[in-house]
């Protein structure tokens, strides 16, 4: 499941990545130790002759709690996509060797999903061949960007390009914010910190005010648009080429929620087949709460959705890579595609980990509340998945989007792209495939209604959408009135995605590993596809996909797949190859010490370090004493 990392040893024989011991630091004990890890991963790279794979995948393992985390997936990324060839050359040496760091600076205080409404300006001033930036109102500053507060010394600075009177639209442009003598901000620059968030304090996500702080012509990132000496704008490339880092974000986003979902139901499971509570016999023994129906129900599906989410990733990274070797070329063709399908998995991918890693702590009763089990410190350094890169509402309106000209054009009998070449399909063609037994049982059969539910969606809110219009209301009352149906028709789109990937996927791996592995593929995707009928059972039934008799035999079977899966539940999260180190969590070992490992992460807690507390001797000893209390 992961590309086990061979370097695991070397990494975490070091005690700077053994995790432990982060409990109790401060935020900016927190903020250099993830700078020091990130220097020193880069130091075994050089020592050790790592590839840059391996320098992500020991980034991956310590579950992106390094520094520069922004620097290293979108100020580099965003150079290689936003900047003309000499425009590299000049700055990807730099920021390859750390001699700049950087920030990606878009969202501002008043605005982060609406990017035509972007405030900081960037006005070109041709008696001096420069761009003068300005946020001109509190609303405007820069707020958000990670690594801005404390690190940056560069920031890729999305402003609206003002020329004459004239708005050109958001555009990238290379600022300079603190000295590379001393790091002290440039005139006119006011940066710092935001403040603690709920997770990730080991990242400076900041502020950024911008006072008619001048840069040269050629710091605009030129690739996709540019401005002549007198003042011409040139537009090369569809403008929405400078959408292209936002793109390959989301892509790393559906890997990141495949890493903390494995994490989260790797501690679970694990932690479920050592924890024995109760019993279902009078006087018989304790249970492993692993063998509890209810038990499987809740933290299975997080099982099912770590490999549909390996199996998505690892598909969508094929897509992504020709999309991509083709908009470098020029050709845009593939963008709204890749568009469409990333910004519609990057918030279903979130959404589906956030609600699983929320059901793997409550599995794991009172010690799931414990820093030291780790699956609530995973969840609260997940919940930004469903905003970053694209809050996922906006995402999924984006996708359905993206589906609504997809039908159109196979309405009127035009080529679709591949992701969507099921809407080609007579709407009315299809049947209910489900009949007891092995309908219920094959994958390929599930797959068939995850298509009619996805294609009876988009059909219905295109067909809504539609009469709206006609019935006199206008574009936008029309949309607004259907973005709760468009929203629902991406969902379904996706997880059609999720499935089709999961079948596929495993009827590839089918023909070159063992029957016993291919068996226990087929018995988790087909659960997955049974567990994800289930959960939406209403817009099936919507659909026609599936009737009533279909779904009373579908939960039958969801049933039955949970003790099929039990077996083999263990043996499928300790195939994510994770380091214990990487888990962290006192539940997930892989020697099963569960209550040891609590009690040392309990006898590591700084209170404990101590026998009397301080605020005995302040308040409470006189009281125990009976003595007079000085007043407080
Ligand atoms: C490792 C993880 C670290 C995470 C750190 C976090 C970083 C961040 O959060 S960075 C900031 C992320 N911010 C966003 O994602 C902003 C979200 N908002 C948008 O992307 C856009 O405002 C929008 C897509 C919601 C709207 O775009 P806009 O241009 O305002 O208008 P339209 O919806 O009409 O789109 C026009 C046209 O452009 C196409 N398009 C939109 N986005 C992209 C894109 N990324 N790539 C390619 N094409 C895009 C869209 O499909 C429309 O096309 P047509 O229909 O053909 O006109
Ligand atoms: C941890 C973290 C790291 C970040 N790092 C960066 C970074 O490095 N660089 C950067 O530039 N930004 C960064 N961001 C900012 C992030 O990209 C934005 O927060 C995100 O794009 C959402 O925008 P917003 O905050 O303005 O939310 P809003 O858009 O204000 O969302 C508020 C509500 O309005 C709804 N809404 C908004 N627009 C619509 C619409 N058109 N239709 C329907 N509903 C709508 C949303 O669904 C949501 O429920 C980061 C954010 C976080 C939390």
């Amino acid at each position: 499941m992961q590309k086990t990392f061979k370097n695991e040893k070397i990494l975490f024989a070091e005690p700077l990545f053994q995790c432990d011991g982060l409990a109790g630091f401060t935020r900016s004990e927190l903020y250099e130790n993830a700078i020091h890890r990130t220097l020193r991963i880069n130091q075994l790279k050089k020592e050790h002759n790592w590839t840059q794979e391996d320098f992500d995948i020991a980034i991956r393992c310590l579950n992106y709690e390094v520094g520069f985390v922004i620097h290293l997936s979108m100020f580099i990324p965003a150079i290689e996509r936003l900047a003309t060839d000499d425009q590299k050359a000049k700055w990807l040496p730099l920021a390859e060797s750390y001699r700049i760091l950087g920030t990606y600076a878009q969202t501002e205080l008043g605005h982060g999903t609406n990017l035509m409404a972007l405030e900081t300006t960037a006005t070109f001033d041709p008696r001096t061949d420069e761009f003068v930036l300005r946020t001109p109102q509190l609303s405007s500053m820069k707020w958000w960007p990670g690594s801005l507060g404390k690190t940056a010394t560069h920031a890729i600075v999305l402003a609206q390009l003002i020329i004459g009177n004239k708005n050109y639209g958001m555009n990238p442009f290379m600022v300079q914010l603190r000295s590379l003598e001393d790091h002290m901000p440039l005139p006119g620059i006011i940066v710092g910190d935001i403040g603690a968030k709920l997770g990730a304090n080991s990242n400076d996500n900041g502020f950024l005010i911008l006072n008619d702080v001048r840069i040269p012509r050629e710091n605009m990132l030129a690739r996709n648009s540019k401005v002549t000496k007198d003042g011409r704008y040139i537009q090369t490339s569809t403008n929405k080429a400078n959408y292209a880092t936002m793109v390959l974000v989301r892509l790393s986003i559906i890997r990141w929620a495949e890493d903390t979902i494995k994490n989260g139901s790797l501690i679970a499971i694990r932690y479920s087949a050592v924890r024995r509570q109760s019993s279902l016999q009078a006087g018989g023994p304790e249970m492993q709460v692993l063998d509890y129906q209810t038990q499987q129900y809740k933290i299975f599906p997080s099982l099912a959705a770590s490999y549909a989410l390996f199996f998505t990733y690892e598909a969508m990274m094929k897509e992504y890579e020709i999309a991509y070797a083709q908009i470098m070329r020029g050709n845009n063709q593939l963008l709204g595609q890749i568009h469409g399908q990333l910004s519609g998995l990057k918030a279903f991918a979130s959404d589906l980990v956030t609600y699983e890693l929320e059901m793997c702590r409550r599995s794991c009763g009172g010690h799931g509340y414990l820093k030291a089990s780790v699956v609530g410190e995973t969840l609260l350094h997940t919940l930004p998945l469903v905003t970053v890169e694209g809050d996922n509402t906006v995402m999924y309106l984006q996708c359905a989007r993206y589906l609504l000209k997809q039908i159109a054009k196979a309405l009127a009998g035009q080529d679709v792209d591949e992701p969507t070449s099921y809407l080609k399909k007579d709407i009315l063609s299809y049947t209910c495939p489900v009949q007891k037994g092995e309908h219920c049982t094959n994958p390929n059969y599930l797959l068939k209604i995850y298509t009619q539910r996805a294609h009876s969606a988009i059909a219905s809110v295109a067909r809504q959408l539609q009469f709206d219009l006609e019935s006199g209301k206008d574009q936008s009352s029309a949309f607004n009135n259907n973005l709760v149906s468009l929203v629902q028709a991406a969902k379904a789109h996706c997880q059609l995605c999720l499935m089709k990937n999961f079948v596929e996927s495993v009827s590839a791996l089918e023909r070159t590993c063992s029957e016993n592995l291919a068996s226990v593929l087929r018995q988790l995707c087909l659960y997955f596809g049974l567990h994800g009928i289930v959960t939406a059972s209403g817009e099936f039934l919507e659909s026609e996909a599936i009737g009533l008799q279909q779904l009373e035999w579908i939960k039958a079977e969801e049933l039955k797949s949970l003790a099929a899966i039990r077996p083999n539940a263990v043996a499928l999260v300790d195939a994510f190859d994770l380091h214990d180190q990487t888990v962290m969590s006192a539940l997930g070992r892989y020697d099963g010490n569960a209550y040891q490992h609590l009690f040392e992460a309990a006898k590591r807690e700084p209170m404990n370090q101590t026998q009397v507390p301080p605020a005995y001797y302040k308040y409470l000893r006189d009281l125990i004493k009976g003595q007079p209390l000085a007043k407080l």
